[in-house]
């Protein structure tokens, strides 16, 4: 099965979409959840999941160590290869302190920021690119990337080994150019992309698909405003995704049609 990175801009509902998405996937097929945004804290509870006890950057030795060789990579012209990973690997070769399971569904973090001037988050960048890379999934299990605000993980080559983008734009002007600059970016990079409207009612709705359309970007699907998931998020319970789930299938037919199986 594929993998699949979400993005949007801050607060459009990547990480909820990420917790209904893995939840439904997680009905048929295994799900590895990687947490690539490094600010955010709050995809382990929504995913009903303890977050790991390491952060994948901690399994490999710490961002200073991952810096370093950046750094010595830099310095040599780029003739020294950064290489964070061996060999490929499969998801049940990843430790079991970097990975928490919750049945089907596994969350593993690319790493935090932790303290006060500790630097760029470009360590975290270059090892999500690797990790994803070298990551090989089975045709029964599905791998989805959770990021940061905007568009910096484009920058950064972290989609290069996944394969297709999913958008998530919710009712802004902002969105909708974030979503023409991701279009783009994603074309740039040979990879998929849908967009998936979010938090929106029938005027909202309407009025994106407009805007949108006028970029020629087309939509894959949408979820409409859930006071459910609101107040979920509001009090801090783990979400669930049972009055979208429909809808969630038919998002995950479009991605990959053989995906979704009988029953
Ligand atoms: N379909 C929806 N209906 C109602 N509220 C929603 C919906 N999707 C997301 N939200 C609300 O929007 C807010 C932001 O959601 P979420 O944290 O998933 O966004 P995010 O894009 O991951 O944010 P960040 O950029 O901070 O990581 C939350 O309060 C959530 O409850």
């Amino acid at each position: 099965m594929p993998k699949v990175l979400v993005c949007g801009r801050g607060g459009s509902g990547k990480s909820t979409f990420v917790t209904m998405l893995a939840q439904t996937l997680g009905e048929q097929d295994k799900v590895l959840v990687v947490d690539a945004d490094e600010s955010n804290l709050g995809l382990g509870r929504m995913l009903g999941i303890q977050p790991p006890a390491q952060t994948l950057m901690d399994d490999i030795g710490g961002k200073k160590a991952v810096g370093s060789k950046l750094m010595a990579s830099l310095r040599s012209g780029g003739t020294e290869e950064v290489k964070m990973f061996a060999g490929t690997f499969s998801i049940g070769e990843l430790s079991t302190e970097s990975v928490s399971w919750n049945g089907s569904v596994g969350l593993a973090q690319i790493g935090k920021v932790e303290h006060t001037n500790e630097g760029c988050a470009c360590p975290m960048g270059a090892l999500a690119r690797e990790f994803l890379n070298k990551l090989k999934e089975s045709d029964e299990e599905w791998v989805i990337v959770d990021t940061e605000a905007g568009v910096e993980h484009f920058g950064r080559g972290v989609l290069e080994g996944v394969d297709a983008v999913l958008m998530i734009v919710d009712p802004s002007y902002e969105a909708v150019l974030l979503a023409e600059k991701a279009a783009k970016l994603a074309d740039e990079a040979g990879k998929a992309f849908s967009v998936i409207l979010n938090k929106v009612d029938e005027e909202t709705k309407s009025r994106l698909k407009e805007m949108l359309e006028a970029k020629k970007i087309e939509i894959a699907e949408v979820l409409p405003y859930s006071t459910d998931i609101s107040e979920a998020n509001l009090v801090g319970e783990p979400l669930t995704a049972e009055s979208l789930k429909q809808t969630l299938k038919e998002i995950i037919t479009k991605i990959i049609p053989s995906s979704v199986k009988a029953g």
